[in-house]
């Protein structure tokens, strides 16, 4: 199934008619540069593209009320005067003769995508709309917005097919209110937003946009405020919140929908966020958000003002609900201290509300308070970072972001005889040149093995040299010895220079000593046996109680250690390894599988013992980039694995800060 795009220059025909500093920067150039982009990067040739069509009534009044509607419909017979007038009852929108045709094709372009997602005719999908939505209310227009396009579409998805579980994320640098009121005592709608704050003192000003903002009655805790109190936030900072909130609250949730208020004036020069996370930080915010609700998502546009920054950042979230290789995040410096201080309040907040927070030690028993007397010349972010002289954001430059090429072969696979390749995946067929490393191999790896498990590794071998020259994207090897296998491809590849293996190693079983110490391998260690090392800095053993077989002990351990550490390591290879007798359940490892290709350019070697072949097809699925089936809504994890995950990110986040979720006491 393909991925949709929903554009139509329609929506490019209104425009600010009279002098209004706050509105100017909404103009029509937001939609042509953004959708100009993705023709320009072949982008649209692969989508497919659904018409457009206007909302009727009953679906906008899903949302709003009747007499703002007829309010609206007024509009296009106005005189300039009159629209002026008319504007003047709400905040920092304008009207336009327009722009009430272009706020029911906004509406009806959000529609659009979700039948084509929910009637599964597509994947998922983006809808490039103007006028944005995520401020206006139900009897008010606001912040550029008329029609609350993404409230009225989760409306839509529960009445037209009975979705049950819808989350929505808002990744705009201003909170969307009208997305909050309207959802606010719904419990069947998370709404998700971060949002630039200053302690209130940042647009629209409201008490109502902090972290102890959580929802009413029925919808308390299905309402998740992240206030940014300073500018110059950078990716580390926004994979912080993911990681550590957001991802195991929506995997608790477990949606059966997945909407995105995509705003992208969070995005570096953007005028109003003033932020400094760069575009191809949504690649990786939508690959994450994609492994929720079986890969079911409709990015719909709010905001976004730097036209350079807007356009990448289209073409890069566009490039990942296509399916395409993740680009590395490089030099995450990790969160600074008000994110940290953030983060703690709003995991406080929601402590109550979500057991994957309930074992969290590191919160406050005391409530702490962001409102903290901001210091003299204290600039954006830490005092530390306020060295750099203060640019502009339309001064402000950065990189490109990089090409991500599709390698011509997406699975390759090296199987035993007799075992079936998976549809669509590549086999490495015997007649391979087994190449010079035979002798090498016989002699480095294999004294006295028989001459199966030195074909076998030398074909797992190719793997790795065909991901390194990105002919294929990644491999699976199913083999005699897992663990055997696993050390040896561990030495192989540390005789590159530059490369770094992320190890994530799924079961009990034994890491001998030399391939922690060369600080070229990152080991993570998922098991049952308590082990008396504390492990090192390279090597994080994480013991569950029950083992593999806890699936919420799983998941904490995969939020809140893995893709933090996977992140800030940023591997060169991912080698994921299945213990024999890990326990583990199918959908968890595929769940596992899924999340780390956000590494390493999607380069994933994984390897499965033989009697484990089983878990052939359900892993190459995933590997082929089929969405992992959902976990279901997971209960709390044991207090002592939480616990014990806790100690272990505690005593961790010395050397990867990416696992901070508190603000150091001192200072
Ligand atoms: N500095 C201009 C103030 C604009 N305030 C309203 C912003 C609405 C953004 C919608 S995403
Ligand atoms: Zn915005």
């Amino acid at each position: 199934m393909g991925t949709a795009l929903i554009y139509d220059e329609e929506m490019t025909k209104y425009k600010l008619l009279w002098v209004d500093p706050a509105c100017k920067i909404e103009v029509p150039e937001r939609l042509t540069v953004s959708h100009g982009a993705l023709v320009r990067n072949g982008l649209t040739d692969r989508c497919i593209c659904l018409p457009v069509r206007e909302a009727v009534d009953a679906e906008i009044l899903l949302v709003h009320s009747e007499e703002y509607l007829e309010a609206v419909k007024q509009t296009p017979h106005m005189t300039l005067e009159d629209l002026k007038e008319f504007t003047l009852q709400y905040g920092d929108v304008y009207f336009h003769p327009n722009i009430y045709h272009c706020a029911k094709l906004a509406v009806g372009s959000a529609l659009q995508l979700v039948d084509s997602v929910l009637m599964g005719k597509v994947k998922n999908g983006m809808a490039l709309v103007r006028p944005p939505g995520h401020h206006s209310m139900r009897s008010a227009a606001n912040g550029f917005c008329v029609f609350n396009n993404v409230a009225i579409a989760a409306q839509y998805a529960k009445q037209k097919y009975g979705v049950k579980r819808i989350l929505i994320v808002d990744w705009d640098i201003h909170h969307g209110q009208g997305v909050q009121y309207c959802f606010e005592d719904d419990p069947s709608v998370l709404y998700f937003s971060w949002h630039r704050y200053e302690h209130q003192k940042f647009w629209p000003n409201l008490k109502d946009s902090d972290y102890d903002i959580v929802g009413k009655g029925e919808g308390a805790g299905f309402n998740i405020n992240v206030p940014w109190n300073k500018v110059g936030m950078e990716n580390s900072d926004y994979l912080s919140v993911f990681c550590h909130l957001l991802l195991p609250i929506a995997y608790e949730f477990c949606p059966d929908l997945v909407l995105v208020c995509a705003g992208f004036d969070s995005a570096i020069g953007d005028p109003e966020g003033e932020m400094c996370a760069t575009p191809d930080i949504f690649a990786h915010l939508t690959y994450l958000l994609m492994n929720l609700a079986e890969g079911k998502l409709c990015a719909v546009l709010e905001g976004g003002y730097n036209l350079t920054s807007l356009a990448q950042s289209v073409c890069q979230t566009v490039q990942t609900l296509l399916g395409d290789p993740l680009p590395p995040l490089t030099n995450l410096t990790g969160p600074c201290r008000s994110t940290l201080e953030s983060l703690q309040c709003v995991r406080a907040a929601h402590r109550q509300h979500w057991s994957c927070l309930r074992h969290a030690v590191d919160l406050p028993t005391f409530e702490i308070s962001t409102k903290r007397i901001k210091l003299s010349g204290e600039g954006n972010k830490d005092e530390a970072e306020v060295g750099e002289e203060q640019k502009s954001p339309e001064e402000k430059i950065w990189p490109e972001p990089p090409k991500r090429i599709c390698p011509p072969v997406c699975s390759a696979v090296v199987l035993p005889d007799g075992v079936v390749c998976p549809d669509a995946c590549e086999r490495l067929s015997s007649s391979e040149d087994l190449g010079p490393h035979l002798l090498t191999l016989k002699n480095d790896f294999l004294k006295d093995a028989d001459d199966g498990a030195v074909t076998a590794l030398s074909r797992v071998f190719s793997l790795i040299d065909k991901m390194k020259n990105n002919e294929i994207r990644n491999g699976l090897a199913l083999v005699g010895d897992a663990a055997m296998t696993m050390t040896c491809v561990v030495q192989y590849v540390a005789a590159e220079v530059d490369s770094r293996v992320f190890l994530v190693c799924v079961g009990n079983g034994n890491i001998p000593s030399h391939v922690i110490e060369d600080g070229k391998t990152l080991v993570v260690q998922i098991k049952d046996e308590d082990t008396e090392e504390q492990g090192s800095k390279y090597y994080v053993p994480v013991c569950l109680k029950k083992g593999c077989t806890d699936t919420s002990g799983f998941a904490q351990a995969m939020f809140s250690l893995l893709l933090p550490l996977g992140y800030q390591y940023n591997p060169s290879l991912v080698l994921l390894v299945r213990m024999p007798g890990s326990g583990v359940c199918d959908i968890m490892w595929q769940q596992l599988t899924g999340l780390l290709q956000s590494f390493a350019h999607g380069h994933t070697l994984v390897l499965l013992q033989e009697d484990d072949k089983a878990c052939v097809g359900p892993t190459a699925s995933i590997l082929l980039g089929n969405p992992a089936p959902p976990l279901g809504q997971l209960p709390a994890s044991l207090k002592e694995d939480a616990e014990a995950v806790e100690r272990l990110r505690s005593r961790l986040q010395a050397d990867w800060n990416l696992l901070l979720t508190t603000a150091p006491e001192n200072g």
